[in-house]
């Protein structure tokens, strides 16, 4: 196992006191796993990457375990994280200039990045080899004119070579664990697929893990294994990516499932799910979906249901208790 996240919990500071927005989170990842993190706007999923991947902001809290590799990061003071950041967990963030330093030349961060890892894994190797490594990264990754490439600014390149920079950059790193959150949603569809394909590269040849955070359950079947649903900062459903999409358990999931455009003309029409997700400081009994779910009942109006797993899967509804 990679990375076992142990009853996390994850909390923020804000005007109206702590709230909690992430609640007793258990996942395991496999080795050279793509699991997809899918739910509406505010469920909790980029909340969930940055607690993994250590980089909350100042007013965000964590209670719980996050275990990568037998080290269990949600225990580390700021000062011992540098040694695991990047080549342990690397995040890749929708707008991928978060990634990149704006006033350092392309080449010079990834030349950076390759010599972390080298350090790490005790090696020495001259400017020069970190050069050609560069160079030939950005070959394989289909940047034209690499050489002009590497001279350049983050700010003086498209959205699409940004996107691969970085991509390029986890490369140079390989990371044992890499957190996509919505990578490709600031891209035009046809780069879309090239970066999606370039994912499935790194985790093939690299075996590098991936959690892949995305609102569009879609675009998790292309490319995950696995899919977690969350809804406001519970994990709803876990289970094999085919089978959540063809027989979802939660009613949640569900009605995620029936919003997926099919293409075909006469249905059109998609069935939204009725309602919107409830603020983290008004947070309804029971279970937290009950209030919009076509299958409630008087129990899911007092008592939360657990994680449960059936049928290979794990689902949080009192329907399957
Ligand atoms: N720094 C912060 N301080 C206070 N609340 C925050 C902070 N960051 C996020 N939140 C709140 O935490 C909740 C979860 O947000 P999060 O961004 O993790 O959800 P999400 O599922 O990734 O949504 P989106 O797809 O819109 O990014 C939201 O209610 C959000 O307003």
């Amino acid at each position: 196992m990679l990375l076992e996240i142990r009853n996390l919990n994850v909390y923020y500071n804000t005007i109206l006191g702590w709230t909690k927005v992430l609640s007793d989170i258990n996942l395991d990842v496999e080795r050279g796993e793509i699991v997809g993190i899918v739910g509406e706007s505010g469920s909790g999923k980029s909340t969930l990457g940055h607690a993994i991947a250590r980089i909350l902001p100042p007013n965000g809290k964590i209670q719980g375990d996050i275990i990568i590799d037998g080290v269990n990061l949600a225990k580390l003071k700021d000062s011992e994280l540098q040694k695991y950041r990047g080549t342990w967990v690397f995040m890749i963030f929708q707008n991928p200039l978060n990634s990149l330093n704006p006033v350092k030349k392309v080449g010079f961060q990834l030349v950076e990045a390759a010599k972390i890892r080298h350090q790490r894994e005790g090696k020495k190797v001259n400017e020069r080899d970190l050069i050609n490594e560069v160079i030939q990264v950005l070959k394989d990754l289909r940047l034209p004119d690499p050489q002009s490439i590497i001279d350049r600014y983050p700010h003086q390149l498209s959205g699409g070579q940004v996107q691969r920079i970085v991509i390029a950059m986890s490369l140079l790193l390989k990371p044992k664990l890499l957190i996509a959150d919505e990578p490709t949603s600031a891209l035009d569809v046809t780069i879309q697929a090239q970066v999606i394909n370039l994912f499935k590269q790194l985790n093939k040849e690299l075996n590098t893990s991936i959690l892949f955070i995305t609102h569009d359950i879609s675009l998790a079947y292309v490319i995950a294994d696995r899919i977690i649903v969350m809804y406001a900062g519970r994990i709803m459903e876990d289970g094999k990516v085919e089978e959540v999409l063809k027989f979802p358990m939660h009613p949640y999931s569900q009605g995620l499932v029936s919003s997926i455009p099919t293409g075909d003309k006469n249905n059109n029409k998609l069935p939204a799910i009725p309602g919107n997700p409830p603020s983290f400081f008004a947070l309804p009994t029971g279970c937290k979906f009950h209030p919009r779910c076509s299958k409630v009942m008087n129990i899911c109006k007092e008592k939360e249901p657990d994680l449960i797993n059936k049928n290979g899967r794990r689902v949080r509804c009192w329907l399957y208790e």
